[in-house]
């Protein structure tokens, strides 16, 4: 295969990507560059990929800087950083990488509810600082059994629904149409299905009508008994509102692997023990960013050589 220029936008986070892109393409990596205009403009006419990740994607300006770009390959399967319209106007093909870490995902978002409910981040803290020598752990809440409404059934929402079942939870879910083929109950509105569950959790896709779908009304809707889990994007929840909710005892509890700037994370969270805070981390294990690196690297190489995409979404 001739020399092919892609672009790196994300920063180069996983030395496997990185090594698999190195090996097969001249890989131009933007977050290293001092001046990222002045290196897009000298580079702008061997570029014919774009590799993104959840973060950092590629958005119109950056599309329409790249005379030569042909695909984007996002290390995600959210493609809420790249300007889908502007890639079907332009004829640029898309990939994600779905599937390879549904598991990971519906993973920490159980990991997140009994984190939350059985505070096992606090109970931690309370052993290492020497405090269980001085007096027994509080009680906390149980988690098998409590109702867990689903915003998003998707794959990972699915999933998760699956493995909240296996500790005998009622499952309910909102989506924007009710799936024909799905036992769960379904609510045509967020904040009915707030109404109805004791663990919310956010597991659709980030778009316009989705930005803020967890906003005052469905918060107060969840109430003070009520858990938000978040493994989808920060933007999902009206920050602020969520704050000031758990900060009023609005709200009973939170478990949040992503925020609306990440990395700032509103540090009046950092004293609440009913709110367990995550980097990020729904697909990062050595197997599933492993796996996700394959599709990214499958997908270039199919793209190159005229094959069917592994993974396409555009
Ligand atoms: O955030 C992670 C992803 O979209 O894969």
């Amino acid at each position: 295969m001739e020399t092919i220029g892609v672009l790196m936008t994300c920063p180069p986070f996983f030395p496997y990507l990185l090594e698999q892109l190195e090996k097969r393409f001249t890989l131009y990596k933007l977050q290293n560059a001092p001046d990222k205009t002045q290196f897009i403009n000298s580079h702008k006419n061997s570029i014919r990929a774009i590799v993104g990740s959840g973060g950092f994607g590629a958005d119109a300006k950056l599309i329409d800087q790249l005379p030569k770009l042909e695909i984007i390959s996002s290390h995600s399967v959210g493609l809420d950083k790249v300007d889908l319209p502007k890639c079907k106007e332009k004829g640029i093909r898309v990939t994600n990488t779905p599937d390879v870490l549904t598991d990971d995902v519906a993973d920490l978002a159980i990991g997140l509810m009994l984190a939350v409910l059985r505070r096992l981040c606090e109970s931690d803290r309370y052993v290492r600082s020497g405090k269980w020598k001085k007096g027994v752990y509080k009680l906390t809440t149980k988690f098998t059994g409590k109702s867990v409404g689903i915003i998003g059934l998707g794959r990972i929402g699915m999933a998760i629904a699956k493995r909240a079942e296996a500790f005998s939870c009622p499952i309910s879910y909102y989506s924007r149409t009710e799936k024909r083929d799905v036992k769960y109950k379904y609510y045509p509105s967020v904040v009915e299905l707030a109404a109805n569950c004791q663990i919310l959790v956010i597991a659709c896709a980030l778009t316009e009508e989705t930005r803020h779908i967890v906003n005052r009304e469905v918060i107060n809707a969840l109430g003070p008994m009520g858990v938000l889990i978040n493994i989808g994007r920060g933007p999902h929840i009206d920050e602020p509102e969520m704050v000031s909710a758990l900060l009023e005892s609005r709200l009973g509890g939170a478990g949040l692997d992503v925020f609306e700037d990440e990395p700032n994370v509103p540090e009046q969270l950092f004293r609440l023990e009913n709110v367990v805070l995550l980097p990020h981390v729904g697909t990062a294990t050595v197997e599933t960013r492993k796996a996700m690196a394959d599709l990214v690297v499958g997908n270039l190489e199919a793209h190159f050589s005229n094959k069917p995409l592994l993974t396409p979404v555009v």
